[in-house]
């Protein structure tokens, strides 16, 4: 019997915390370690898994991975290399004006008057703000270290700030809340908001559950914010043994924590901060049915309440104004949920800060109004049943506070964005497994939703390795998260958990993905926005892919002193030294080509603004539910308007834009298209690796079996075939998405060196 043999056979009862040790022999190693960590698989590090000694598997390769970290070299100078077109973009944007009416705007009220709707463009964090880094900014807190951090591009020194000490509370006579204690707070307490926080809510068994008998397989010891998933499995002798998984985590909420304290936990000390020119995100994951709803729904009121008391109180008179505004993402597209779902589309402005055309913005000045607008926008969203929820949430809801102040405190003037927290409801996950019992639109929807927690997942992932590059154009939804990860901010997860043995497997995912958004938030991560560095040259060290570009031709003069190697792409190296590239592309708005400007844009006025995002009426044509069920939509048609405006005629391609060369335009799109290749490349081959280690677990469990007394030779040899079937599958699936890379890479190289 060989080592590991032996090794799980003593186990007994195994728990991951013996069959950690066993791996964390092996993967703790500092070699190991650096050896995953370059690969983008540092977490296996800490997997619960029991891993082989990799090295007999011809996995030490030296220096090892890396691919990720050359792609995003090649996409920051894919960035550089299109800088003149980002000059066409640059504008702050003026958002169209927008003369349709809220359903829910009542005459005689002043909180909801047309003059104080937003102009129409929802900026993240953007146009309008004082959100953007450049120059410090005097904090409300004198001599605090976090508030001197947090810059403002746009802020007015002359600015009349408030002091707001502890006596000045008490002065006012204010309630000493726990809001107002942390406000008060001295400046290490208020430092001392973490960047990211992850909180696990356990939901209690429902009726269903206990109906069914199913255990409650979850301990939590909330002194220590541990929790335990009790997993049973069977042997290979067919009795049962528990498998325990401990996770710790920055709280850890038992089914009896109610949702005042989940509040107390999760948003309430970030809600001071938002009036420090920052953005906050609270966002819940989890299982369908774990409760994520339930859990997210109350906390915007809650924080609204707590604003308002701000802006009532403390800030009272300082210009400060309340905005909210609220939108789903449902199969990859937007959807107002305060006005009527009407469509909306998310575009980047020339700094890389997304807008949303269209979204409405409501000013709010009372409690009972926004609860009347978070009940609208929920009874709006897409709900359809799911096996485990019958009102599951189909899309992913976000709803936003967003505080403005008018520049000089004067009301007639506009008001600009000066912190925003922005609450997620994500859409349920699902496994492919459960679905198979749904309709086909559900099972598209749980594709959808899947693939979009997926981008969210890469992008964590991504983050957690440090990588340059961070794909946040995988979805909609890391688009809008992007800057919950970047910059200045502060990102709250919950993750939601049912608490039944059925939804063990579930329940495991959950807490990994969120054990890997935790260590996102080791190392004091202020993570700065890779898009950013990658717009300062002197930052970036990467290959740029203009060497490849025929047309892109303002090259740094001293690049012919560069010795002329090739990258791993047997690509060109010698223009790396690059300093003034001529265009970014990254800097132009995605999916520009669903735009269609007007002529007089294209006569070289150097920018583009909101307004000039002249949609075709239709484009805002409403998504009409198709069928409603208990009073609550279910699926919506999917509109064509946006389509209409793609397939129009008088789409403004690059080649449209003065002083941008058509074959640029053609060049730029297959780079484009050669990244997104080259970043899936990556990220499958990263999957393969993880596929392949869980192969090589089963065949160890396989070869522990085979040596057992009595073990089935049949079995054996089916199962090994199974098994070796699924390798070689694995194996030629990633060489022919290899070989169409490659195949891509020389017609590319065909067309660079033909000019064309
Ligand atoms: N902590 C809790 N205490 C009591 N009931 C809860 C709790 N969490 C969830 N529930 C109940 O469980 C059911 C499912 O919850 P919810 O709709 O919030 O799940 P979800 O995660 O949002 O699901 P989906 O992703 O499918 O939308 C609801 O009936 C809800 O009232």
């Amino acid at each position: 019997m060989n080592a590991v043999g032996r090794q799980m056979q003593r186990s007994g009862t195994s728990t991951v915390h013996h069959q950690r040790q066993y791996s964390d022999n092996f993967l703790d190693s500092s070699s190991n370690g650096r050896w995953l960590q370059s690969a983008g698989l540092q977490h296996l590090q800490s997997s619960n898994a029991t891993l082989p000694g990799l090295q007999d598997y011809g996995y030490y390769g030296g220096g090892g991975g890396g691919g990720g970290v050359q792609g995003s070299k090649m996409y920051r100078n894919l960035q550089r290399s299109v800088t003149g077109v980002n000059e066409l973009f640059s504008e702050p944007s003026t958002p169209p004006v927008n003369s349709r009416s809220s359903s829910l705007r009542k005459n005689g009220e002043d909180h909801v008057s047309p003059s104080e709707l937003s102009p129409g463009i929802l900026d993240l964090h953007s146009f309008d703000t004082e959100l953007l880094p450049d120059m410090p900014v005097p904090g409300l807190y004198d001599g605090s270290s976090l508030y001197h951090s947090v810059r403002g591009r746009s802020f007015d020194d002359s600015e009349p700030y408030l002091s707001t000490n502890k006596q000045t509370t008490r002065a006012r006579g204010l309630p000493e809340n726990n809001l107002l204690k942390s406000f008060t707070a001295d400046k290490e307490k208020a430092s001392s908001v973490a960047k990211i926080k992850v909180v696990v809510r356990k939901r209690p068994l429902n009726k269903k559950e206990m109906a069914k008998k199913e255990e409650d397989i979850i301990t939590i010891d909330s002194s220590s914010n541990s929790l335990t998933v009790h997993e049973t499995k069977l042997k290979v002798d067919l009795t049962e043994y528990v498998e325990k998984h401990e996770f710790v985590f920055d709280a850890v909420l038992n089914e009896q924590v109610s949702n005042d304290e989940v509040y107390r936990e999760t948003v309430e000390p970030i809600v001071p901060i938002i009036f420090q020119r920052t953005k906050a995100t609270c966002f819940a994951y989890g299982q369908t049915g774990s409760g994520k709803t339930y859990t997210m729904q109350p906390l915007p009121l809650k924080a609204s309440q707590d604003i308002l008391r701000l802006m009532h109180h403390t800030y009272r008179n300082q210009g400060f104004q309340l905005f909210v505004s609220f939108f789903e993402i449902y199969g990859g597209k937007l959807f107002d949920l305060l006005n009527d779902r009407r469509k909306l589309c998310m575009r980047e402005d020339g700094k890389q800060q997304v807008c949303i055309v269209g979204l409405q913005e409501y000013r709010v000045s009372n409690v009972e109004t926004i609860r009347e607008f978070i009940e609208k926008g929920n009874a709006t969203r897409s709900t359809g049943t799911t096996g485990a929820n019958e009102e599951s949430s189909r899309s992913h809801a976000i709803l936003q506070l967003a505080i403005k102040r008018s520049v000089d405190g004067s009301e007639s003037k506009p008001a600009r964005v000066v912190g925003k927290l922005s609450f997620i409801d994500l859409a349920g996950s699902e496994r492919g497994a459960d679905t198979t019992d749904n309709d086909k639109q559900t099972r598209m929807e749980g594709a959808e939703i899947n693939k979009s927690l997926l981008a969210l997942k890469e992008c964590i992932r991504a983050l957690d390795n440090d990588q340059g590059h961070i794909p946040f154009r995988g979805s909609k939804l890391t688009e809008v998260l992007r800057d919950s990860f970047v910059g200045d901010s502060r990102t709250v997860m919950i993750s939601c958990i049912s608490p039944n043995s059925g939804s063990c497997e579930h329940t495991l995912n959950t807490l990994r993905y969120a054990d890997r958004v935790k260590s996102l938030s080791k190392g004091n991560n202020s993570k700065k926005d890779p898009l950013s560095s990658a717009l300062n040259p002197r930052e970036s060290t990467a290959l740029p892919l203009s060497s490849v570009l025929p047309t892109v031709t303002t090259f740094d003069s001293n690049v012919s002193d560069v010795p002329n190697e090739t990258n791993r792409f047997g690509w060109s190296k010698q223009f790396e030294k690059e300093t003034s590239p001529p265009f970014n592309m990254d800097r132009v708005p995605s999916g520009r080509e669903d735009f269609d400007f007007p002529n007089d844009q294209r006569g070289g006025r150097g920018g583009t603004r909101a307004e000039d995002f002249d949609l075709p009426d239709e484009f805002y044509e409403q998504e009409k539910p198709v069928r409603k069920k208990n009073g609550k939509m279910e699926k919506y048609q999917i509109s064509t308007a946006e389509d209409k405006v793609r397939n129009s005629d008088s789409l403004m391609k690059w080649k449209d834009i003065p002083g941008v060369d058509s074959n640029n335009s053609h060049s730029d799109d297959d780079l484009n298209a050669l990244l997104e290749e080259e970043e899936d490349l990556v990220g499958a081959h990263r999957r393969q690796v993880e596929e392949t280690l869980d192969i090589v677990r089963e065949e160890m469990k396989l070869l522990v079996e085979a040596e057992q007394p009595g073990n089935q030779l049949d079995d054996y040899i089916s199962r090994l075939n199974t098994i070796l079937t699924q390798k070689a599958a694995g194996i030629l699936q990633l060489q022919t998405r290899l070989a169409n890379f490659q195949r891509r890479l020389n017609e590319y190289n065909v067309l660079v060196s033909s000019g064309i």
